[in-house]
């Protein structure tokens, strides 16, 4: 471990100068008219000026000078690896009880570690200048600076007098490299914004100018491209013209007080040299951004701060998902990455998706109370260096505008050499004795200039038509376009300058050629007028004057035809956004295609999910109504078993299903009785169905043999009734012979004869008798016939002696039945006579069926 020394710390720790850090005094003293020294190996043309293949995103970890040296124990710092890990003193390690056994867990590798007192210039020169060539290069490059608040962002990226930034640096080695390659034709614009909380602030645009809601700049996404609009971009041709815009910007930005930093920024600054560069038909764009990041921060204690504060922490948080995201190595390739949870990593999108090579300065600040803050910085700087990206050159090469370029410029270098050989040829003087002949040559020549310029319009004239035409698609971000304005614009008040070669000044805007080209013609005009009085020395004058400005013609040719280029850029550009927007939409349909088919597949999982649910419905439904069939035939069998017991104990024979042996009295014989009746009643009455059955069975063959016993009765009764009916004729002839006898001693009374007594009468008296018998025998609840009121009941009439009535049950009247009509038989009384016998003679047999099938139940129960 390299422990840095309190006089290393010390000298870190000297006040930073800020404010005129742009000034042309601070300039000159940071050493910006003799550029750093550029990396070997690392020049703008070197084809491997972007690493081909990927690339992985550069960490550079930056401490700034602490309070005291005993705040560095909390670290074992060694830049040589270089690694940082935490020591058993820091307070996280400590409080998971020191790192025996994990040492690994509390240790972070970067690219470089810089350790005070080293300056920002060994980190750019290791780190930063490769990015910076590479932009020269044609490869976007993206360097930021992330760290928590005061931890020295915007001393590393800006910079002081003794301590010169990345900014300044890159600036340096920008223009440097411009000398260098005095081949190449450079433009280059910068522009500058802020984004403070949430909204994006251009900071070349004065604060004061009140900017409509509408009119503020913000992110837009065209063809894939990510751009802010409206934003001011200035053509710049010198360092100290981005000096100078830098330090408006920096004049413009947003800065607090906050509890960690007298001077805090309280934005993102996103600072944007746009290089576009063309060397023959090899015309390169790219980008080279350098953002100085707000600070990451704890609750501070002003409400301004807080409510920013909480703004910074947000889009923080969202660039370390955005970073999160990308290092994941199992992340699928096109998976979703949340660039657009914030402004700052929407802003960012295309830098941090691939298409640039990135840089990543995280500054920390190893004071014990900023521990657990720069240990976050050292989490998301570990995860920075898992991202890989891919960036891609921006070199434009359109075959057939690249040919018609060509051709131009053929066309120019043979002008360029017939007005060489011209004025080779030229006598150095013209004396008066040629004076004729000569004025007459030069007039010819000078009209054949005239012609040749003419020319020269006409096809300068057909150059910007085919430029405009080329461009000119009504889309006003037309970068060509824009870029030309700027140019033509910008020349006219330009200083001169060495760095931009296409930008000279000896040429002239296009306005302003064609602005010459119009005062030269009126010049020939007058020339050709005035002719004959042209002196010699007048016509060399005029030559020498339209030499000159056939050079000018030419110069501003080829500024026309750099302008085309960087048109022609800009178009090869569009094509590239058009064919990676393609491939982002064919990628985008692949994944619709593919979450199709695992829709369509979880669909017809659930379809098939689905019937077989609904077959063991089906079948449950089944089972259930088979399951309540049997319970409804349970149910009725119980009722019948039921019935047929309550009959039972009605009759007063009670029958137990199965009866307990040992038990025989007749109370336990009912209680088992309706024990069975009620055990029916319960829920699992179908498996007490087939016993039911099985004793329904035992019954009905009980009461077959009661039935058969039953007949015996009525066969034993019926002989009895004979033998009555026997006794019944022996006792009416008795009274037959005895009447006879009283016949004989009252011969001569008017009483009817004996022969006049009807058969009906004779049985009737027996009937009587015997019907008064039975009412003694009988039950003393009516019999079912009765109840029903179809038996027949015999009265005889109160108010009528002497006539016998058939009751035919409770309704219709009683109908007179003549008993003797002067003794002689009737027909119908027969009848009646016959059905009362009859009707006693059925109630006899119920009675004695009843009887005796009690007699037989309580001799069975017994
Ligand atoms: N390496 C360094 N050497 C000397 N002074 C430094 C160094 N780093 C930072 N400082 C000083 O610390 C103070 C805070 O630094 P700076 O403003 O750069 O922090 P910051 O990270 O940009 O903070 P914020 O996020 O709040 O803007 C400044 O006064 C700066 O000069």
């Amino acid at each position: 471990m390299q422990t840095p020394t309190k006089a290393r710390s010390s000298r870190l720790m000297a006040t930073p100068i800020k404010g005129d850090l742009f000034s042309p005094k601070a300039v000159a003293q940071m050493g910006l008219n003799s550029p750093i020294k550029l990396i070997s190996g690392s020049t703008p043309n070197s084809k491997d000026a972007g690493a081909l293949g990927k690339d992985k995103v550069i960490v550079c970890v930056k401490a700034r000078p602490v309070s005291s040296p005993e705040c560095l124990e909390a670290y074992e710092l060694d830049p040589e690896f270089p690694t940082l890990s935490l020591s058993d003193t820091h307070s996280r390690v400590m409080k998971r009880g020191r790192k025996s056994g994990r040492a690994g867990e509390y240790s972070y590798s970067f690219d470089a570690l810089h350790l005070p007192p080293a300056q920002t210039t060994s980190l750019y020169e290791q780190n930063i200048a490769p990015l910076v060539m590479k932009c020269m290069g044609g490869f976007n490059s993206t360097i930021f600076a992330y760290g928590q608040t005061g931890s020295g962002k915007t001393h590393t990226m800006s910079g002081t007098r003794e301590d010169i930034g990345v900014i300044p640096l890159a600036i340096s080695s920008v223009f440097q490299a411009i000398e260098e390659n005095s081949e190449r034709h450079y433009l280059l614009r910068v522009s500058y914004l802020e984004i403070y909380n949430e909204s994006i602030r251009d900071l070349l645009v004065s604060p004061k100018k009140v900017v409509p809601e509408n009119e503020r700049p913000n992110i837009h996404v065209e063809k894939g491209l990510v751009q802010v609009r409206p934003l001011v971009e200035e053509i710049v041709k010198s360092p100290e013209e981005i000096l100078e815009l830098l330090q408006r910007g920096t004049s413009n930005r947003k800065t607090g007080a906050t509890d960690w930093n007298f001077s805090s920024s309280r934005s993102h600054c996103v600072f944007t040299l746009t290089v576009e560069s063309r060397e023959g038909t090899d015309v390169r764009r790219s980008k080279l951004t350098l953002i100085d990041l707000a600070g990451s921060e704890k609750a501070v204690s002003d409400m301004e701060r807080l409510a920013e504060g909480k703004y910074i922490n947000r889009s923080l948080l969202a660039l370390g998902t955005v970073i999160e995201a990308l290092s994941d190595a199992t992340r699928k390739p096109g998976g979703h990455i949340p660039y657009r949870n914030s402004k700052l990593t929407h802003l960012l999108e295309q830098a941090l998706g691939g298409n640039s090579n990135i840089a990543v300065i995280c500054t920390l600040s190893l004071e014990e109370r900023h521990q657990a803050e720069t240990l976050e910085t050292l989490k998301f700087a570990s995860r920075c260096a898992q991202v890989q990206t891919k960036a891609v050159q921006g070199i434009v090469v359109a075959s057939s505008e690249k040919a018609m370029l060509l051709a131009k410029e053929e066309e120019i270098a043979a002008l360029r050499s017939q007005l060489d050989e011209m004025a080779r040829q030229r006598p150095p003087s013209i004396s008066d004795s040629d004076g004729l002949d000569a004025r007459a040559e030069l007039t010819l020549e000078l009209q054949e200039l005239a012609a040749r310029r003419n020319r020269a319009i006409t096809q300068l004239a057909q150059l910007n038509g085919q430029i405009l035409s080329g461009r000119s698609n009504g889309s006003g971000n037309n970068i060509a376009h824009r870029m030309r304005r700027r140019v033509s614009d910008h020349i006219g008040t330009s200083s001169p300058s060495r760095f931009t070669t296409f930008v000279t000044p000896q040429r002239n805007s296009r306005r302003a050629v064609s602005g010459s080209m119009a005062m030269l013609l009126e010049d020939v005009g007058d020339a050709d007028e005035s002719a004959p009085s042209f002196t010699a020395e007048d016509i060399a004058h005029v030559a020498r004057y339209h030499r000159r400005n056939h050079s000018n013609q030419v110069s501003d040719l080829a500024a026309d035809l750099s302008v085309a280029d960087l048109s022609r850029t800009g178009m090869q550009l569009e094509i590239d956004q058009l064919v990676h927007d393609k491939t982002e939409v064919e990628r985008k349909y692949e994944r619709e295609r593919l979450a199709r088919m695992e829709l369509e597949e979880e669909l017809e999982a659930e379809r098939r999910a689905g019937a077989q649910k609904d077959q063991a419905m089906r079948a449950m439904t089944e089972e259930i109504a088979k399951l309540k069939q049997q319970v409804s035939l349970a149910r009725t069998e119980t009722a019948r078993a039921n019935d047929r017991v309550s009959r039972l104990n009605e009759m007063g024979l009670p029958r137990p299903p199965a009866e307990p042996e040992g038990d025989q009295s007749p109370t336990a014989g009912k209680q088992q009785v309706l024990r069975h009746a009620g055990s029916l009643k319960e829920p699992r009455l179908a498996s007490m169905v087939q016993p039911a059955k099985s004793r329904e069975a035992e019954e009905v063959d009980r009461l077959n043999k009661v039935i058969e016993g039953l007949k015996t009765v009525q066969d034993e009764l019926l002989a009895k009734v004979e033998d009555w009916r026997q006794r019944v004729l022996d006792q009416n002839q008795k009274i037959q012979a005895l009447t006879v006898g009283m016949m004989g001693d009252e011969a001569t009374s008017p009483t009817p004869t004996p022969t006049a007594v009807t058969p009906a009468h004779r049985v009737l008296t027996p009937s009587r008798s015997i019907r008064s018998n039975l009412d003694q025998q009988l039950p003393t609840t009516p019999t079912p016939k009765e109840k029903t009121g179809t038996s027949k009941s015999m009265l005889k009439s109160p108010g009528s002696p002497g006539f016998w009535h058939y009751n035919h049950g409770q309704t219709g009247s009683p109908r007179p039945i003549p008993m003797h009509e002067g003794m002689k038989s009737n027909a119908s009384a027969r009848k009646g006579r016959r059905l009362t016998v009859e009707n006693d003679l059925e109630r006899l047999r119920d009675s004695s069926r009843v009887d005796e099938a009690r007699h037989l139940f309580t001799r069975e129960a017994r």
